[in-house]
């Protein structure tokens, strides 16, 4: 088994050298899989993220949603690590953070049982549902206090096997990691 921290490093390696062609098809895929789940398209309220280049781009997922009319919210950093989402409105101004991603300035902010799925990123993803995250602890701090369903999406590259790395009592598991390799697993 390696640690998380080298697991990271290797996945995040084999996300920059994806080639597009592959990526764009694999999002696409991903996408509606993701719209013909009965909790994407029954939720009011979406928390998903503002994606980095190599991370699944999610812009499109985001126009999707408002377009059907849903709610999309977007994390922003706090001090200890935690984080709060934030509504995205046509208003909304962004600044960039040390970390590389856009997040909202200001805006209405949702609690966590307002938010009905959340969207969660990540670098590497078990089907049993394991995530592998960017290692700031943001997520597994937010969704312990979040108890509605929470989906990953796993472009092929992502998919690991059980025990590449170990797991800590402080991670959450997903509920479904939306993939192209099995059905809808959980
Ligand atoms: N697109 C996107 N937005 C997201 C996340 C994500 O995974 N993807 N996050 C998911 O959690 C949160 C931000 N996650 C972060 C994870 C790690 C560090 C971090 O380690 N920062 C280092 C400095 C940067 C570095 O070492 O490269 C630090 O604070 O010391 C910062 C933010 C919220 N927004
Ligand atoms: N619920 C929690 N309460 C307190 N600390 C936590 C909690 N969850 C995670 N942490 C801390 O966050 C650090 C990073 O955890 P980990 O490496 O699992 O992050 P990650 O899941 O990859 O990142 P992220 O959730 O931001 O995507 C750990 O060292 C751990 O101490």
């Amino acid at each position: 088994m390696y640690s998380k921290k080298e697991m990271r490093k290797a996945y995040i390696a084999r996300l920059q050298q994806l080639d597009l062609n592959t990526r764009l098809k694999e999002e696409q895929a991903l996408a509606s899989r993701l719209y013909d789940q009965p909790e994407w398209f029954g939720a009011k309220v979406i928390g998903i993220t503002l994606s980095q280049s190599f991370e699944i781009n999610t812009a499109p997922i985001i126009l999707h949603a408002r377009h059907k009319g849903q709610t999309v919210v977007v994390p922003r950093t706090l001090p200890e690590r935690k984080m709060e989402f934030v509504v995205l409105t046509e208003s909304t101004e962004f600044s960039e953070t040390q970390f590389g991603v856009l997040e909202p300035v200001k805006g209405e902010v949702l609690g966590p049982d307002d938010i009905d799925l959340m969207v969660v990123p990540g670098v590497a993803f078990t089907l049993s549902g394991n995530r592998l995250g960017f290692g700031g602890g943001y997520y597994d701090r937010y969704l312990s206090n979040y108890d509605g369903p929470k989906f990953a999406m796993a472009l092929n590259t992502q998919i690991a096997e059980e025990n590449e790395w170990p797991t800590d009592t402080f991670d959450i598991p997903m509920d479904k990691v939306i993939n192209l390799q099995d059905a809808i697993n959980k």
